[in-house]
């Protein structure tokens, strides 16, 4: 809704519909009409509380009055709990259902509440169990191209409209959106349902696209990976620069800088993850590479089968647990790859594929030199 847009800049920003929703080339299929079929929104204005996802994003680049609000009114609150955090970021943590106005309420995980409650897996355990059951990189190779041609496709009538054009809904759906503010400085967005409408679509698009284009770099890289973007290193592995971008990633690359209240900025990288089995994943680390710069914001949207995104503090403690559910967002601004790790862990079945598109600012100037990141310990992934 427009009077809802809080950025007079970024509304002017908008891009035309006719370079939303344009045709993947590759297809050579012709649009002819690129008037989009979708009615108006009819959906509920967003919520009074997402300005505050807002504001505190704003608060990566500098203390601006609205940032610094955000701050103060986190510090409140952690003070009335007594937790007012330690400079290691203890228990300095408070929750915000965007959508609801409580405070601190934890949401219930929506679908795989079995999954959720067992016991994590430690980077060791995980680390282990992946690689009793992990398979070479050719019968890799072999069962993603499998999977993907045998994967269920819509009937032929709706393939070629939807393959030829997505229409992105004109805002995200933020139900159920939460915030969290950890140790004050680091935020963490997650909206389950943020792009649902299309996610099937987006899937499909992908699958057939990428998926046979992306690779498992070594054999400990429990998942395959595609990049867009300058070249990027991490963990050792190199990405040579792809500047080609598709035009559905673009698209939601787009939409999340252009039609979301969040303030994040335009992202000129994706690192494109492909968790084809149930053992596929990528262990606790933090995304620290040098060329993200100091404090990275990084935005993750899922497609495809349900995992479990995991957040933990530095000293082992789990705090969250987010379902990636299709089309759904995870958002981490601020310090929080200072603070805080993350994982997908190894599941113990999944239908279909998992598809990550982890979307980062990559500056190749920040790189240092190789002698001087072998000082540094990095998590393997
Ligand atoms: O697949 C995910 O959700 C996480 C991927 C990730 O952490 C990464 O690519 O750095
Ligand atoms: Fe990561």
């Amino acid at each position: 809704m427009a009077a809802n847009r809080a950025s007079a800049k970024k509304m002017d920003c908008r891009p035309s519909l006719e370079h939303r929703y344009r045709p993947n080339e590759a297809y050579g299929r012709q649009l002819l009409g690129l008037t989009p079929t979708a009615e108006p929104s009819t959906a509920s204005p967003p919520p009074a509380g997402l300005m505050r996802a807002r504001r505190s994003l704003e608060g990566r680049h500098s203390i601006s009055p609205p940032a610094g609000e955000l701050l103060r009114n986190a510090e409140e609150i952690l003070r009335e709990n007594e937790q007012l955090p330690e400079a290691a970021g203890a228990e300095a943590e408070q929750r915000m259902s965007l959508d609801c106005d409580e405070p601190g309420q934890t949401s219930a995980l929506p679908s795989n509440e079995a999954a959720a409650t067992t016991e994590p897996p430690t980077a060791e355990s995980s680390e282990l169990s992946a690689a009793a059951a992990a398979p070479t990189s050719e019968e890799r190779q072999q069962s993603a191209a499998d999977q993907a041609s045998t994967l269920p496709k819509p009937p032929a009538e709706q393939l070629d409209a939807d393959i030829s054009q997505i229409i992105f809904p004109d805002e995200p759906d933020l139900t159920d959106c939460q915030q969290t503010i950890y140790a004050s400085d680091s935020t963490i967005i997650y909206a389950p349902k943020f792009l649902s409408e299309v996610a099937d679509q987006v899937y499909e698009r992908l699958i057939t696209d990428l998926l046979p284009q992306a690779f498992q770099h070594r054999p400990s890289e429990q998942r395959r990976v595609y990049w867009i973007g300058p070249s990027y290193t991490y963990s050792g592995v190199e990405l040579k620069e792809n500047l080609d971008w598709h035009q559905v990633i673009e698209d939601i690359r787009d939409f999340i800088y252009h039609d979301t209240q969040f303030d994040v900025p335009k992202f000129n990288s994706v690192l494109v993850n492909f968790y084809t089995e149930p053992g596929d994943r990528i262990p606790w680390h933090s995304d620290d590479e040098d060329e993200l710069g100091d404090r990275p914001t990084i935005a993750t949207v899922s497609f495809g089968a349900e995992r479990l995104f995991m957040l933990r503090r530095r000293d082992g403690n789990v705090t969250h647990r987010f379902p990636t559910l299709p089309g759904s967002l995870i958002l981490m601004a601020g310090n929080c790859q200072k603070r805080l790790q993350h994982q997908v862990p190894a599941a113990h079945s999944q239908n279909g594929v998992r598809i990550s598109l982890t979307f980062r600012v990559t500056k190749p100037e920040l790189r240092r030199k190789r002698l001087c990141r072998m000082t540094r310990p990095t998590a393997s992934r």
